[in-house]
């Protein structure tokens, strides 16, 4: 029997457009239409489930779905027996208490929480920070607009996700501790089969190829060959660039790969040291 691997996706909100953007970007093409719950690729053996972020961790650790992609923060808090497979750059926030601003000069460290009251979208987490820190803290939970609870006398503090920061000042809180980092993790079912498996590491492969090409320029330029040597020794030292003749007697076109982060500092080498013509490349892919 041929296998299809069901991926489950958030269906709309902060991890949704990256996800679809992911699966995009390594060459899967979803049947797309809105509305849809879930959505067959047409060339791999793939389809996509769409669901509230806070159901997938239970959908993969029950077989509803292989594989998913959410916030490590709610693979965190659900406590379902997943794998994390794989770190994927985005959604990147924290989950933090934030206390009044006017408390903060009197704020002696997370002894402070005892006795408060803490509103929170994750009882879990929290929970287990404040039973390590051995604080007594009652927890309000709430769904939403966690950061309006202090405001209006609903809760002493807030314990939520953070990002820029913005939500917290437009409320007058103030960040104390940072309790996890989190960010979009690619998950899976422990007990996936052999054939699931194999497209799972077809999936990873490619994902990784995209990775690999992300912040990287492809860099062609032409040089007299006295000046090659020179020339090479500016690029950076972990790829080994491709030298080739032009049909201009005397003169190659070299090949490399550059990092976007020393990009302008390597380029303004190239020049000094004679480089010309210089062409550069997004990458779309990398394969080593
Ligand atoms: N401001 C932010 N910056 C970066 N990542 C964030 C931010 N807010 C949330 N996230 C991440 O994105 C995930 C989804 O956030 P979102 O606000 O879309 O969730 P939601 O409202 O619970 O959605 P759903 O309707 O699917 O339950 C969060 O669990 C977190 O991992
Ligand atoms: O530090 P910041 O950059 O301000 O981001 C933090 C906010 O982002 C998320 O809410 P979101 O904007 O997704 O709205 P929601 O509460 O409706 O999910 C989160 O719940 C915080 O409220
Ligand atoms: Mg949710």
């Amino acid at each position: 029997m041929n296998s299809t691997l069901r991926i489950a996706i958030q269906t709309k909100g902060r991890l949704n457009e990256d996800s679809v953007g992911l699966i995009k970007e390594t060459g899967i093409d979803l049947i797309s239409g809105k509305r849809r719950l879930i959505s067959a690729a047409k060339n791999f053996p793939m389809e996509v489930l769409y669901l509230r972020d806070d159901d997938i961790p239970q959908s993969v650790a029950d077989g509803v779905a292989d594989i998913g992609i959410v916030g490590l923060n709610e693979v965190a808090e659900k406590k379902q027996q997943v794998d994390v497979i794989k770190h994927l750059g985005f959604s990147k926030c924290r989950l933090s208490l934030a206390i009044p601003q006017s408390m903060v000069s009197e704020y002696p460290g997370p002894k402070w929480f005892n006795g408060k009251k803490i509103a929170t979208s994750y009882p879990e987490i929290l929970k287990e920070f404040l039973a390590e820190k051995k604080i007594d803290a009652e927890i309000h939970v709430i769904t939403g607009s966690v950061e309006i609870a202090p405001g209006i006398g609903l809760a002493d503090a807030i314990f939520d996700i953070v990002s820029s920061g913005s939500t917290l000042v437009s409320n007058r809180l103030k960040e104390v501790e940072v309790v996890m980092k989190s960010e979009a993790v690619l998950v899976a079912n422990p007990k996936l089969s052999k054939e699931k498996q194999g497209i799972l590491d077809e999936l990873i492969f490619r994902i990784e190829s995209v990775e690999m090409g992300k912040g990287k320029k492809y860099i062609l330029l032409n040089a007299p060959n006295h000046k090659l040597d020179k020339i090479v020794e500016v690029l950076p030292g972990t790829t080994s660039p491709t030298v080739m003749p032009l049909a201009k007697e005397g003169w190659s076109s070299l090949h490399s790969v550059i990092d976007d982060n020393e990009f302008w500092e390597v380029i303004g080498n190239l020049k000094k040291n004679g480089a010309e013509g210089i062409l550069v490349v997004p990458i779309e892919k990398m394969i080593l």
